[in-house]
């Protein structure tokens, strides 16, 4: 893989111990040293790999890639509808017209897509990734996914003698333009180590977790607890008011207690308003705790919370909801029903 210079980033290992089943897809983890965490280090251009691609530039991946170019990276983009690629164009990006020409024009070349499906397709469909990479180079699928999907797009990237990196990322539209995103990475370690200097440009922190499948697991148990939690969040605002509190007083005394969290206090007062503008849109969050749900079942573990927050998502989207905030699954909680049946 072309490097300006040779990289080798400081290692602070953690060590951790499973007791936990690990779930059927999943390689068994080693008996230590299952992940290493590391907070973004601050690397000079010299130390990029030499040109980066970026598939896929959505709320997500414009920022994302946005930031890698403003860095100073020699980026190539492509999106399925082209006009997106246009802002990225205009700040020095390189443009080509499918997967396969990005990954054949490219060291390093990163995915951001919707779902497993498009995830797929990108990197193993007509004119995808995986029919122009090959040996010396590396694939990085930063979309959310579950491990099945992970581990198919890593075998046919792996079969043409590329290398591959699961790396799905923790923080929203605001923390990918920051660069304060969080890596959950699974896969290849020399991949890791050489994109190392471009997740600290894109993220404040990095964790590798071993196998591919497991930065997809830590990223479904993230996300399973996060839709859970905005579900229980909507019903205290609405069950508040019904009785008479304030809902801007009630997102204030949970933003000062024990269960505060950044997700209320930055959406709580929206929430109130009814207005939902689109960081991370329900329709993800929705498959997010679909995905988690499967791999619950995988190992016959019980998530009533999860699969009832779920079918509360579910809800949301059969109203029309799919590309509002996931916050906007409070709405599911309001609607009355048109037409009562009679008893
Ligand atoms: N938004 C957020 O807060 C976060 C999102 N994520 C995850 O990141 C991923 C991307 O999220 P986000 O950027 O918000 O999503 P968006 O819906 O904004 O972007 C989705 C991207 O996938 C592309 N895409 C969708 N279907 C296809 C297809 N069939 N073929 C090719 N390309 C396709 C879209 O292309 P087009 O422009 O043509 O539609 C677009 O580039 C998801 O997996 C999400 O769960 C992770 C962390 C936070
Ligand atoms: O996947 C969504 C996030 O905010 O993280």
């Amino acid at each position: 893989m072309a490097m300006c210079s040779s990289f080798c980033p400081p290692q602070v290992p953690n060590h951790f111990r499973g007791t936990t089943p690990i779930p059927s897809f999943l390689p068994k983890p080693p008996s230590f040293k299952a992940f290493s965490s590391q907070t973004a280090t601050a690397s000079t251009k010299d130390e990029f790999p030499a040109r980066v691609g970026f598939l896929g530039l959505g709320i997500m991946g414009s920022p994302m890639a946005q930031n890698l170019i403003k860095s100073g990276c020699d980026v190539t983009v492509w999106n399925r509808t082209k006009s997106k690629c246009d802002p990225l164009i205009s700040l020095g990006a390189k443009y080509k017209s499918s997967p396969e020409e990005v990954a054949a024009s490219c060291d390093v070349t990163f995915a951001m897509l919707a779902d497993p499906e498009s995830a797929v397709d990108v990197a193993c469909g007509k004119h995808g990734a995986a029919s122009g990479i090959g040996p010396g180079k590396g694939y990085v699928d930063v979309s959310t996914v579950d491990g099945a999907t992970s581990k198919l797009i890593g075998e046919h990237i792996k079969a043409t003698g590329a290398l591959f990196l699961e790396a799905p990322v923790s923080g929203s539209k605001k923390p990918a333009e920051d660069g304060q995103l969080i890596f959950l990475t699974g896969g290849d370690k020399s991949l890791y180590e050489t994109v190392a200097p471009l997740l600290d440009i894109m993220g404040k922190s990095r964790f590798f977790l071993g196998s591919v499948g497991n930065g997809a697991a830590m990223k479904l148990v993230v996300n399973m607890v996060m839709g859970s939690m905005m579900a229980s969040f909507s019903e205290g605002l609405l069950l508040g008011e019904k009785v008479g509190l304030d809902p801007d007083v009630i997102v204030e005394v949970i933003s000062q207690g024990a269960i505060s969290a950044p997700m209320f206090s930055m959406k709580g007062p929206s929430m109130v308003k009814s207005v939902y503008p689109t960081a991370f849109p329900l329709k993800h969050q929705q498959k997010d705790l679909r995905l988690a749900l499967g791999l619950a079942e995988s190992v016959s573990q019980p998530t009533p919370i999860a699969a009832a927050a779920n079918e509360l998502y579910k809800v949301a989207k059969s109203h029309g909801l799919s590309d509002h905030d996931f916050s906007a699954v409070i709405e599911a909680l309001k609607v009355k029903m048109q037409d009562p049946p009679e008893y």
